[in-house]
């Protein structure tokens, strides 16, 4: 077992019913216009939550409400019980862009990340040896010395990963980190982010537009309408047990069916927005 494995416990079922986040009435808005109305979401430790939604709906805000880049207008984030108000949450995140530094290699990457969060507690080599154990976990273990422009894009997002679980407590936010990528690099990723969320106490909330994607990671699935007076949720518990074997997952009736539930769920919700703008006249009243 190496040593990232080692400091981390496997999940059990008592660590599922504890609460890691909770975003209690949240609204939030950019310059007056309510994009949040009154969410309330609850994350489980341990549980993996995918956010799906129409482009435009929240979901990144709701990611960045999260993160504590924003506050809310209204409502309030606890992030292990704290308020992210108080204190900013200690957590690790992922983008479609997979951000890394350009001029640092993958293991200076990780690095920098781990002396911010450890803060002069371990020493150079220290630092290059543990982060030469989480690039292995995502295996890029032999490519500790590469530059970003030296890597695809699922290497650079291998290693975006492996920066987010060094710089994260166990809460990881995951904003469409495979996106940008080829089918079969994003069936990798995907079992990549299920290993992780399994052998290590993570919590992970994740945003994506695909369907499949959603189902097949995710223990809950929370999607985002838009409403008249900003995005409404609806959850939905995934019903298929993990580890999920996606061949077998895949060709189930109950998948086809489960898969059609949702998407009725998200047509519903643009149905009922569209529906609403065809009532507004073009100076914005409703007629
Ligand atoms: N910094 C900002 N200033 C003003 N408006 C913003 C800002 N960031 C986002 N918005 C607006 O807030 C709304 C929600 O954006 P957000 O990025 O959260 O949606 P999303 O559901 O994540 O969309 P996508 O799926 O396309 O990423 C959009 O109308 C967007 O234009």
């Amino acid at each position: 077992m190496n040593q990232v494995t080692a400091v981390r416990k496997p999940v059990e079922q008592s660590d599922l019913e504890k609460i890691k986040v909770q975003a209690k009435s949240i609204s939030f808005g950019y310059q007056g216009v309510n994009i949040l109305n009154h969410i309330d979401i609850d994350v489980k430790e341990g549980e993996l939550l995918v956010l799906m939604g129409p482009s435009g709906c929240g979901k990144s805000t709701f990611l960045r409400l999260m993160a504590g880049l924003e506050q809310p207008n209204d409502g309030e984030i606890l992030v292990n019980g704290v308020s992210s108000a108080d204190l900013i949450p200690d957590c690790g995140v992922v983008f479609q862009d997979y951000s890394l530094f350009p001029w640092l290699s993958a293991e200076e990457n990780i690095v920098l990340a781990l002396k911010q969060k450890l803060k002069g507690k371990k020493t150079k080599k220290e630092l290059q040896l543990l982060a030469a154990d989480y690039l292995g976990l995502v295996q890029l273990g032999h490519a500790v010395k590469k530059y970003p422009g030296e890597m695809s894009g699922g290497m650079k997002q291998r290693a975006a990963i492996a920066r987010a679980l060094a710089f994260g407590s166990d809460l990881m936010l995951m904003d469409e980190p495979f996106g940008a990528l080829d089918p079969l690099t994003r069936i990798h990723l995907q079992d990549l982010i299920l290993q992780i969320s399994q052998d290590q106490n993570r919590t992970i909330v994740f945003v994506t537009h695909d369907a499949d994607e959603a189902i097949y990671l995710a223990d809950r699935i929370v999607m985002f309408s838009t409403g008249s007076q900003g995005a409404v949720t609806t959850s939905v518990d995934v019903p298929f047990t993990k580890p999920r074997n996606r061949k077998k997952l895949f060709s189930s009736s109950e998948f086809t069916r489960f898969r059609e539930h949702i998407l009725s769920i998200m047509n519903q919700g643009l149905l009922d927005n569209l529906e609403d703008q065809q009532f507004v006249g073009s100076n914005g009243d409703k007629i």
